[in-house]
């Protein structure tokens, strides 16, 4: 019978089919990180139990981390506790740690890529909601809660209920100035925050072909504010191109073998899938999140639309915003150009070209934080820090940052954000901050502009 790839990713794990329950899945992969594995370590700690394959597990601290004073004090007690803890439990429990002064440290879905130890076919976990990134290379990947880390340590299974499947097809291209996170942005707009819950959604079509694998991350990452836990890409040569030579990638005959095996990993021709969406890039947009969810976003050129329910209303009222106001219109105080959705080289670098010759406007504070050691090294060598610094923003450490505020990195009360981060909730970037998603070019264009701005008039 024709598979989706999501369905051959399943069969491919199912230890145990369940009568009237979950199916029993194997997990490959686990990644680790300070804030969701605490409970899981006790759990472990407190039945005497070993971890089963110490070996699949790589831990890193990303969430807590300051970037601004790497390798001094943490200013935040509790967040240096949290790391400690995590190095602590690391050690005991014979887990790899990538250590956070090394080349190899940086946001978890960014280091699971960059070393390889994200692969095609493989079923890889993390306490962590935006572990849909790494089905941008056609694994079956998802966020898993504090305890399910737990028993994956201890059992390398987890029981899991089976997705629908969705496919979003796409067509044309990015059109200067657009990128995938206003495809993204577009995508839950249309379809809302919950509109692919319950789903396994597959991106596919010559569009997607086009892609980087970058922007297949930035796609698959924001998958999961539509809803579904699970996005996917198949793997292809563009895969197989930025895969080969990483350091946890197969080597030699093994990875001929390798690239044989994840070359059939793609949905069949004929296979059905349960929703089927198209969309065409060459009309999207820019797109800008106005409210306090993802999917309260429009194109930069629209005004704010009327309040549709209960919920938009108090989007509005806590983002200080007027129905009919132009978004281009709203002025803002800070710029985050991070997070795992778009702190890779190529967003670090449509950021730059923007902010290419120019300065960020006078009220403006700026940040970029880089998605991961090897990317800020990349962007230095490439000289992209300081055009970053010439322009007036601050070039910091890798880490979460500004995405979620766990570290020093926070907007005060009733600041507003342009930033390039997954989610706008309520206080997310700092209690009683006001957060803008966008791409980084996006970002660079408010930057530069004091206020929300379309990039395709900076274009040069
Ligand atoms: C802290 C962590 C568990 C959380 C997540 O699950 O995604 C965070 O990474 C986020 O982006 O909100
Ligand atoms: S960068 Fe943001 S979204 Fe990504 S893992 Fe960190 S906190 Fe979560």
């Amino acid at each position: 019978m024709a598979r989706t790839l999501y369905e051959k990713l399943w069969q491919s794990h199912v230890v145990r089919h369940g009568e009237d329950g979950p199916d029993l899945l194997y997990i490959d992969r686990q990644l680790v990180h300070e804030v969701s594995s605490p409970k899981a370590f006790r759990m472990l700690a407190e039945r005497g139990l070993p971890m089963r394959r110490p070996a699949t597990h790589l831990a890193v601290a990303d969430h807590a981390v300051p970037t601004a004073h790497r390798g001094k004090m943490f200013r935040d007690k509790q967040a240096q506790a949290q790391v400690a803890e995590l190095t602590r439990n690391a050690q005991k429990f014979g887990i790899r740690e990538l250590a956070l002064n090394s080349r190899e440290h940086g946001i978890v879905h960014v280091i699971g890529p960059e070393l390889g130890f994200t692969l095609p076919g493989i079923s890889l976990v993390c306490g962590d909601s935006h572990t849909t990134t790494h089905g941008a290379f056609g694994a079956l990947a998802f966020g898993i809660g504090a305890s399910e880390c737990g028993t994956v340590m201890a059992t390398q299974c987890l029981p899991q209920w089976r997705a629908k499947t969705m496919q979003v097809k796409l067509t044309g291209a990015f059109q200067p100035g657009i990128s995938a996170k206003d495809l993204s942005l577009a995508l839950i707009a249309q379809i809302g925050s919950e509109g692919a819950k319950g789903y396994a959604v597959e991106y596919s079509g010559p569009a997607v072909a086009l892609m980087n694998m970058s922007a297949r991350m930035t796609l698959c990452n924001m998958t999961i504010e539509a809803g579904s836990r699970i996005g996917l890409v198949a793997p292809d040569e563009v895969t197989f191109g930025y895969l080969k030579g990483r350091p946890m990638a197969p080597v030699g005959e093994m990875w001929d073998r390798a690239v044989a095996y994840w070359s059939s990993l793609v949905s069949d021709p004929d296979a059905e899938f349960d929703r089927v969406l198209s969309i065409d890039l060459d009309s999207i947009a820019p797109h800008v999140s106005w409210g306090t969810s993802p999917d309260q976003a429009a194109p930069v050129n629209a005004v704010i639309p009327a309040p549709r329910h209960e919920k938009d209303l108090k989007a509005l009222e806590y983002m200080a915003l007027t129905p009919g106001q132009m978004l281009s219109d709203i002025g803002i105080d800070r710029v985050f150009i991070g997070s795992c959705t778009n702190a890779r080289i190529e967003d670090l670098r449509s950021a730059a070209a923007i902010l290419q010759g120019r300065k960020i406007a006078p009220r403006v504070k700026a940040l970029v934080v880089p998605g991961s050691a090897a990317t800020k090294e990349q962007a230095e060598s490439e000289g992209l820090d300081i055009v970053f610094r010439n322009a007036g923003f601050e070039w910091r450490d890798a880490g979460c940052s500004m995405c979620v505020a766990m570290n020093d990195d926070r907007l005060a009360p009733g600041e507003r954000c342009a930033s390039t981060s997954n989610r706008n909730f309520e206080g997310r970037q700092g209690p009683g901050g006001r957060t803008h998603l966008m791409s980084p070019a996006m970002a660079a264009a408010a930057a530069v502009s004091g206020h929300i701005a379309d990039v395709r008039t900076l274009l040069s």
